[in-house]
């Protein structure tokens, strides 16, 4: 076994208690080993975490990782018009190695700050796996499938492609890497083809991902023509399970949340994509309350504007609060909890928790700087004070994958030329 210790930090205990620990690592296996005292001297190598705090890796449980390259496209406008004015035809020129280096700026970004493990939608999935893969992060991906506007054929070749894709990745990245099957959402995908993506799935025993109640207008169109509100709508075609999980939620009534818990859901609430967008605020604590899994997603940066998971939680407690009309709704541990735990639950993950047996997927939040003084209480500054840019190392599986703020496996400098060379050839070819 080659061990990994992270020494003299202090560690976040799955109670959100701080104590000054060291966490042993099994590099080869990627799992947490021991959470103790004086673990250095023994261990392979040392990742040092004084004047730190060794916190889960976040997780960002809903994104499309290559918008990135959209990142200051097209802003203020509302969901629908943004998606068919603006991002749908440029994300129509996108090559599969655009993607790529889209993907990789992504990878970058959210390893810098301390996020091990994302929800992925999009298209050209090969890339984006191999991004993966290259980054060591872990991921739940999938090819995300629109059928308005297509014919017959090209509709059912989109869920197809779905399938294909979560067969042919699932475990790729040594395991890091899984899969599911991703309706773009319940207005943007034919009626007959979600029964089918619902029963092949399940049958295949593939988890489900797919965007709902963001907007009125996901919302009317369902309870004008079915009659019903689009979870109800949803658990008739089969889609709510327990490996399903829903992103956005906003517009979703009291018996939506009741159906939502019952049928084990996550919901990935995106504040900040909520409010660029201005879909509206999620009932967020209502949620919490009834027991439904909330975790906590960037969206993708077009809509938010960056992918870090510290101003997700920030958002979230924030919004939360002013949603509830409570300044007690949505607490700094709830959103921590959402970040980590809800999220690795959320993707599949068993990580999300610093204990023995665990997924080694760790940050190192950096606790010597001015605006995370003083330590009254380290869980509140984790939600309400830091930044992504305060993590100084992330781990994922055992293997370190950024240290001292420097990202091991990609030069970012190429990273972020080849994202731009990529940005400006799609905007070339859009507006052509
Ligand atoms: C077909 S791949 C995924 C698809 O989703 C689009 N998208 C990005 N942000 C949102 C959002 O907030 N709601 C709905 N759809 C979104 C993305 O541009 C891709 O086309
Ligand atoms: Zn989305």
């Amino acid at each position: 076994m080659t061990t990994l210790a992270l020494t003299d930090g202090f560690v976040l205990t799955p109670g959100f208690a701080v104590e000054k620990r060291d966490v042993l690592v099994d590099a080869d296996a990627g799992d947490i080993v021991e959470v103790g005292s004086d673990l250095g001297a023994d261990a392979d190598d040392t990742l040092d975490a004084s004047d730190g705090l060794v916190i889960p890796g976040l997780v960002n449980a809903h994104s499309h990782a290559a918008m990135t390259l959209l990142r200051g496209y097209a802003d203020d406008k509302p969901l629908d018009a943004w998606l068919r004015e603006d991002v749908w035809p440029i994300e129509a020129t996108l090559r599969g190695s655009d993607v790529r280096a889209g993907a990789e700026l992504a990878m970058v970004e959210m390893i810098r700050s301390g996020v091990t493990a994302v929800g992925d939608m999009y298209f050209h999935v090969g890339d984006i796996v191999d991004v993966v893969d290259r980054s060591g992060m872990r991921a739940r991906v999938g090819h995300g499938v629109v059928t308005v506007g297509k014919d017959d054929d090209d509709a059912q070749a989109d869920l197809d492609e779905s399938f294909h894709v979560a067969e042919k990745f699932d475990g790729a990245a040594d395991g890091r890497v899984r899969t599911a099957v991703m309706p773009h959402s319940l207005t943007t995908v034919d009626e007959e083809l979600l029964d089918e993506a619902a029963e092949r799935s399940r049958e295949a025993g593939i988890p489900l991902h797919f965007h709902l109640n963001e907007t009125p207008a996901e919302v009317d169109p369902i309870v004008d023509e079915a009659g019903e509100r689009p979870s109800a709508y949803a658990d008739d075609r089969g889609l709510l399970r327990p490996d399903t999980w829903a992103a956005h939620g906003v517009h979703t009534d009291e018996s939506e949340i009741h159906l939502l818990a019952d049928r084990g859901v996550t919901v990935v609430h995106c504040p900040a994509s909520n409010m660029k967008l201005a879909s509206g605020m999620a009932p967020v604590q209502e949620m919490l309350d009834a027991g439904v899994n909330v975790a906590l997603g960037t969206d993708g940066a077009a809509s938010n504007n960056d992918l870090d998971v510290f101003g997700e939680m920030r958002d979230a407690a924030m919004v939360g609060k002013l949603a509830a009309d409570d300044a007690s709704a949505v607490s700094a541990e709830s959103a921590l909890r959402m970040a980590t735990e809800n999220g690795a639950n959320a993707l599949g993950f068993d990580s999300g928790r610093i204990e023995p047996g665990r997924n080694a997927d760790l940050a190192v939040v950096d606790l010597d700087v001015p605006h995370l003084t003083p330590h009254h209480d380290l869980v509140s500054h984790l939600v309400y004070a830091a930044r992504g840019s305060d993590v100084r190392h992330t781990v994922c599986d055992g293997r370190v994958l950024m240290d001292d703020r420097d990202v091991v496996a990609f030069d970012e400098g190429e990273v972020r030329e080849r994202a731009q060379e990529a940005a400006s050839g799609a905007v070339d070819r859009a507006e052509r």
